[in-house]
């Protein structure tokens, strides 16, 4: 399986790089950046030195191989897939460019799209529970950070619970924010602090919202905080809902994701920490109830650039292609 990354040089591009390095059947052909184009791979990130030697390239459509994972910024992708899916290339498309509607992609993130036909082609990655129409798709949609650790944490409990009470408290690492700079993400500004962001407008919220509406006959109306941690890698997802209906929840989630090999189901009542995930595609979650309030709490974490972004690509990759979904994607977190 010969591989092209468009947005090589970012923090999902360079995990692609290392994540395709365990992959059996898949080989890195060319990687394509902007204003570091003409660079070696090796100039931006030394750690690949002696590992991966490859000239940065300028984007040239007819140079891409057969499977190419864009990693850019939004409203890259909407412009770059139309003429990439006319020349037959297989797409996995990591920014939000082909998650919504256009309308409500456009609303949320104050940028074009691209048009209804092509948004028509895109389907949606989430292989825990999209798996059947991810075989047969040619450009995928590779869901946001967030909404896939809170999408995976919640959707099981949808029937059990009240769709308008649902609360979603996020902390993620400041590689979410990717690799250029900005007074956002500066030292200075997030070691030993923490912080609140986007409050009732982030882009993530129709994304969450439009899955869990998918996976449920539920209309989902969410708050949903995002928080920035000082650490590097990491979302922790603490989410909160009104139970409309008794049942063992630890039993429905266990249905769930039975035979689901990235989701790890904790004990009842435990407490994943982030750094259990760190470097790899497993999704953590666990499962509270509280009588007292008659609230369903549920903790999820991932590593934002391995499930919620390079190792879910591919993971749809593989799906698309026929392969086991776990190839070159069992290895361990990195703790400490
Ligand atoms: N970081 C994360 O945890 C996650 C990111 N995503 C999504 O993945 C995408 C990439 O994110 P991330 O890796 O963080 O981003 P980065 O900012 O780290 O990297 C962006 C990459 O895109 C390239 N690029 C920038 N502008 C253009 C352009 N106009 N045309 C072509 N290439 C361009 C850059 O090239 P150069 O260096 O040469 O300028 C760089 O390789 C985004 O859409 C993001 O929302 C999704 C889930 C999680
Ligand atoms: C910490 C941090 O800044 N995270 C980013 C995640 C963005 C992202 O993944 O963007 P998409 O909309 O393309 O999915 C944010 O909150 O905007």
């Amino acid at each position: 399986m010969n591989i092209s990354i468009i947005g090589a040089t970012g923090y999902s591009g360079v995990e692609l790089i290392r994540l395709l390095q365990n992959h059996p059947t898949a080989k890195i052909k060319s990687l394509f950046a902007s204003s570091q184009a003409g660079l070696d791979l090796t100039e931006v990130y030394p750690h690949l030195t002696n590992i991966e030697q490859h000239t940065l390239e300028e984007l040239d459509v007819e140079k891409t191989a057969e499977w190419v994972f864009l990693a850019t910024p939004s409203g890259v992708s909407a412009k770059l897939v139309p003429s990439l899916l006319e020349a037959g290339r297989k797409v996995i498309d990591l920014s939000g460019d082909f998650r919504l509607p256009k309308e409500t992609y456009e609303s949320w993130y104050n940028k074009e799209t691209a048009n209804e036909s092509d948004l028509q082609k895109a389907v949606y990655g989430l292989p825990e529970w999209f798996k059947e129409q991810i075989q047969n798709a040619q450009l995928i949609a590779n869901p946001g950070c967030y909404p896939t650790a809170a999408a995976l944490g919640l959707a099981p409990a949808m029937p059990y619970i009240d769709p308008k009470s649902i609360i979603i408290d996020a902390k993620s690492g400041v590689s979410g924010a990717g690799r250029s700079a900005s007074l956002a993400t500066h030292y200075g500004e997030v070691n030993e602090n923490f912080a609140a962001y986007r409050v009732a407008n982030h882009q993530h919220t129709p994304e969450i919202e439009q899955t869990l509406q998918r996976v449920s006959e539920q209309q989902p109306l969410i708050t949903f905080t995002p928080h920035l941690a000082p650490m590097t890698r990491g979302i922790l997802c603490t989410m909160y809902a009104t139970i409309t209906e008794e049942v063992d929840f630890q039993e429905v989630y266990k249905a769930a994701y039975e035979g689901k090999p990235f989701i790890r189901l904790r004990a009842e009542g435990s407490y994943p920490r982030t750094k259990e995930v760190s470097g790899s595609n497993y999704c953590d979650i666990a499962v509270h109830v509280d009588p007292r309030t008659n609230r369903l709490i549920v903790i999820s974490v991932i590593d934002n650039v391995v499930k919620g972004a390079a190792g879910q690509a591919i993971q749809n990759m593989n799906i698309m292609a026929g392969l086991d979904e776990t190839t070159g994607l069992t290895f361990s977190p990195l703790y400490p």
